[in-house]
C-alpha cells in the first residue's frame, strides 16, 4: 500500500473552512448545506423532475445575487413593454393613414422605442448573465473546497478523473444553462404574458385560437423533457468516465506502453466516447423533434390569425390596425415562446449537471471540529482531569494524561497508539489492539510482513483514517482533543510515493512552509544532498519539475520529499523506507542526516532494509495486528523467531537477499 499524500503537503493550501461547515459559496445540495455531510456514496435525494422542480433548484442557486436579478427583472421588464407598446404605435400610424391623416411623429417615436428597448434589454441580459457566471463561480469554489476536504475512505470510492470532471465540464454546462436558461425564462415568460394580455385586449377570440396552436406545441415539448434529461444525464456520466479512464491511461503510460496496450485502453476509453456520443445523439433527436413542433404550431397560429383576422375585418369585427397589431403580437409571442420552451430543454440538461455536482458537494468531508467539552463528575471517576476520545465505532476510551502517557524514560511520548484496533471493511480487521509508544528523541523501526499494516498504522498517525477503536496520543494528548489539524501540524510523512507537484524544485521543497527562510531552505537542501541536484537543473532550484517530479529521478523525488518534511521541523517524522531509492553513497550520507535529524525529534521508520534496522534504536515487529515483539534488531533476532523468519526472509538481513522493494 502506498500512502496518501502526506500531510505535510496540505500545510500549504489556503485555510479551508471548518470542517462540517460549507465553504464560501451559494447554497447548494441539501445535504451539504445542512453541515452535516451524507453518508460516503450518497447522492441528493431523489427529487422531483418536473420543469418546476428545475426552476426552482436553478433559482435556490441564485442566493447571493438576487439583488443583480431583481434589476435584471426589472430591465427586462421594461424591454419587453417597451417592445410591446411598438405594436400599438404601429397599429395607430396604419390607423392614421387609412383615416386620410397621417401622424409621422409616431415614426421617430417607434425608432426612439426601439433603440430605448435595445438598450434596456442588453442591460438585463448583461445582469442575468453575471449572475450565471457568479452561480457557476460560487459552486467550482464549493466543489474545489469540498472535494479537497473529503474523508480519505471517499477517495477509494470515487474515481478522481471523474471528479475533477464535476468541476469542470458539469460546470461549464451549467454555466450555460443557468446564464442561458434563466435569462430565457425571465425574458420569455414576460414578453409572452405581455403579448397574451395585449391580444386577449383586441381580439379574444384570435387570442384563444393561438392558444390552442401553442398548447399543442407545449404538450409535445413536455413529453420530451424527461428523455433529454435522461440523455443528458448520460452525457455528463459518460465525460466523467471519459475523463477518469484517461487519467488513468495517462498515469500509468510507461506501463501501458511497455505492454503494448495503448490500443486496448483507447478502445475503452473510446467506449465512453461513444457512449456520450449515443446520449448526444439522443439529446439532438428529442431537441429536433421539439423545434419543428413549437415551428409549427407558430406558422400555425399566424395562418390561422391570417384567415380568421382576415375574415373578421372583412366582416368589420376588427380594423385592420387591429389586425396589423395583433400579428405583429402574435410575432413577437413567437421568440420568447420558442426562448421558453428551449430554455425547459436546456434546463433538464443543466438538471442533469447538477445532479452530478450536487452529488459531489453531498461528499462526506474530514470531520475536524473540537470535541464538545464533557461535563466530568463523580460518573467519570470524579477526578476531572481526564479527557476522552471517542472512537467513530463508538467505544470510548479514558485517554491518559500526559504522566500516565510518560516513556518508560520519563519524558511524555511523541506518540502512543493504545489498543488500536482497524479494518478497511468490516469483519476484517488489520490492527487488532495494537499499542505502540515512540518516544520524543531517537529512531523508532516499524517491521513487518508485506500486508502486514505498517502503512495503515501511518495512515492514523496522520489522521486519514479513524481507529475503530482505541486512543492515539500526541506528546500525551488525545487525538480527538486535538483534532486532525493540530495532530497534523506536529509531523511529517514521507511515504513510499513521494508526491511531488507541478512546479519548481523550490515550490516542492517549500510546499509545507512556502515562506521558509533562505537559511532553512539551504539546511535541509544539505541534510538532503539535494545541492549536486539543484546545480544540475538548467535554472538551479528554480527550475519547473514536470507532472509528478517526473524530471528528476526516483532517488531524487524522495531526496525531495525528505527535505520538503525536513524543512517543517516536526516533533515526529514518519518515514516509509526513506533510503528505498538511494544509491550507497546517498544512503550513508541520508542515514547520518537522520542520525542529527533523530537528536531533535521523533522518527518513526518503516523499514524493510538491515540498514535501517540496524541504526535504529528501537525495533517494533507488526505481526496479526498487534506489535509482537519490541527490542534492538540483535536482541530480536536472538529473542523473537517471527523476526528471525522475516529477517532470513530477506526483509531485514543482509546475508538474506536483496533489500526489499
Ligand atoms: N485503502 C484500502 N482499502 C482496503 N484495504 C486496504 C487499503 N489499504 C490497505 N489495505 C489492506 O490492509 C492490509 C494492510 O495493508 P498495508 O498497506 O498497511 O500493509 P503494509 O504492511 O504497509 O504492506 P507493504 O509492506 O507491502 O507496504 C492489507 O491486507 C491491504 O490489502
Amino acid at each position: 500500500m502506498t500512502l496518501p499524500a502526506a500531510p505535510s503537503d496540505a500545510r500549504g493550501a489556503p485555510p479551508a473552512p471548518a470542517a462540517g461547515q460549507d465553504p464560501p459559496g451559494p447554497p447548494h445540495a441539501p445535504a451539504a448545506a445542512g453541515g452535516e455531510p451524507a453518508e460516503p456514496g450518497a447522492g441528493p435525494a431523489p427529487e422531483n423532475r418536473t420543469v418546476r422542480a428545475a426552476v426552482r433548484r436553478m433559482f435556490q442557486l441564485t442566493a447571493g445575487h438576487r439583488r443583480g436579478l431583481a434589476l435584471a427583472a426589472v430591465l427586462t421588464l421594461a424591454a419587453s413593454a417597451l417592445g410591446l407598446v411598438q405594436p400599438l404605435v404601429a397599429k395607430e400610424f396604419v390607423d392614421s393613414g387609412g383615416r386620410g391623416e397621417v401622424r409621422w411623429l409616431l415614426l421617430p417615436a417607434l425608432a426612439a422605442l426601439f433603440v430605448t428597448e435595445a438598450v434596456t434589454g442588453a442591460g438585463g441580459r448583461f445582469l442575468l448573465e453575471r449572475t450565471g457566471e457568479g452561480v457557476v463561480r460560487g459552486l467550482r469554489h464549493s466543489l474545489v473546497a469540498r472535494l479537497l476536504r473529503l474523508r480519505m475512505k471517499t477517495y477509494d470510492e470515487h474515481r478522481a478523473g471523474d471528479l475533477v470532471s464535476r468541476v469542470t465540464t458539469d460546470t461549464c454546462l451549467l454555466r450555460e444553462v443557468v446564464a442561458q436558461a434563466l435569462v430565457d425564462l425571465v425574458v420569455g415568460v414576460l414578453a409572452a404574458a405581455g403579448a397574451v394580455a395585449l391580444m386577449w385586449w383586441i381580439d379574444p377570440l384570435l387570442l384563444l385560437l393561438v392558444t390552442l396552436t401553442v398548447a399543442a406545441a407545449a404538450a409535445v415539448v413536455t413529453s420530451l423533457l424527461s428523455g433529454i434529461r435522461a440523455a443528458a444525464e448520460r452525457t455528463q456520466g459518460a465525460l466523467g468516465e471519459l475523463a477518469a479512464d484517461l487519467e488513468r491511461a495517462l498515469r500509468a503510460l510507461p506501463m501501458v506502453r511497455v505492454h503494448r496496450a495503448e490500443e486496448r485502453e483507447a478502445r475503452r476509453i473510446g467506449e465512453r466516447v461513444d457512449t456520450a456520443y449515443g446520449a448526444g445523439v439522443r439529446t439532438a433527436k428529442l431537441a429536433s423533434v421539439m423545434s419543428p413542433a413549437v415551428e409549427l404550431a407558430v406558422q400555425g397560429s399566424f395562418l390561422l390569425v391570417l384567415v380568421i383576422g382576415g375574415m373578421r375585418v372583412a366582416a368589420d369585427a376588427d380594423s385592420l390596425g387591429d389586425l396589423v397589431a395583433f400579428l405583429l403580437y402574435a410575432s413577437y409571442l413567437v421568440m420568447p415562446l420558442s426562448s421558453v420552451f428551449r430554455a425547459a430543454g436546456l434546463l433538464q440538461k443543466g438538471m442533469g449537471a447538477f445532479q452530478r455536482i450536487d452529488a459531489a458537494l453531498a461528499l462526506p468531508v474530514e470531520d475536524d471540529r473540537p470535541p464538545r467539552p464533557r461535563r466530568t463528575g463523580p460518573a467519570h471517576g470524579g477526578t476531572g482531569t481526564g479527557t476522552e476520545d471517542r472512537a467513530p465505532g463508538g467505544t470510548e476510551h479514558r485517554a491518559g494524561s500526559a504522566a500516565e502517557g510518560c516513556a518508560p524514560g520519563g519524558a511524555t511520548p511523541a506518540l502512543d497508539l493504545r489498543d488500536v484496533h482497524f479494518g478497511y471493511h468490516p469483519g476484517r480487521p488489520v490492527l487488532r489492539g495494537l499499542s505502540l509508544t515512540v518516544p520524543p528523541r531517537g529512531r523508532v523501526a516499524l517491521v513487518g510482513r508485506s500486508g502486514a499494516g505498517k502503512s495503515t498504522v501511518f495512515a492514523l498517525i496522520a489522521r486519514f483514517r479513524d481507529p475503530d477503536s482505541g486512543t492515539l496520543l500526541f506528546d500525551g494528548r488525545p487525538a480527538g482533543e486535538l483534532g486532525r489539524r493540530e495532530c497534523r501540524k506536529r509531523l511529517a510523512v514521507v511515504g513510499q510515493v513521494p508526491h511531488l507537484v507541478h512546479g519548481t524544485l523550490l515550490e516542492n521543497i517549500t510546499y509545507a512552509v512556502p515562506d521558509a527562510p533562505p537559511e532553512e531552505i539551504d539546511r535541509v537542501v544539505g541534510l538532503a544532498n539535494l545541492r549536486e541536484v539543484a546545480d544540475r537543473l538548467p535554472g538551479g532550484l528554480h527550475s519547473t519539475l514536470g507532472d509528478h517530479g517526473g524530471r528528476l529521478s526516483a532517488g531524487e523525488q524522495q531526496r525531495v520529499a525528505i527535505a520538503r518534511a525536513l524543512l517543517t521541523r516536526p516533533r515526529l517524522l514518519l518515514l516509509d523506507e526513506p533510503t528505498a531509492h538511494l544509491d550507497p553513497v546517498n544512503e550513508a550520507e541520508l542515514s547520518a542526516a537522520l542520525d542529527g535529524v533523530a537528536r531533535e525529534c521523533a522518527l518513526l521508520v518503516i523499514a524493510h532494509r538491515l540498514a535501517t534496522v540496524r541504526t535504529a534504536d528501537r525495533v517494533l515487529l507488526l505481526e496479526n495486528g498487534v506489535i509482537a515483539a519490541n527490542g534492538r534488531h540483535e536482541d530480536l533476532l536472538t529473542r523473537s523467531a517471527s523476526y528471525r523468519r522475516l529477517a532470513l526472509a530477506g526483509r531485514a538481513e543482509p546475508s538474506a537477499g536483496p533489500a526489499a522493494p
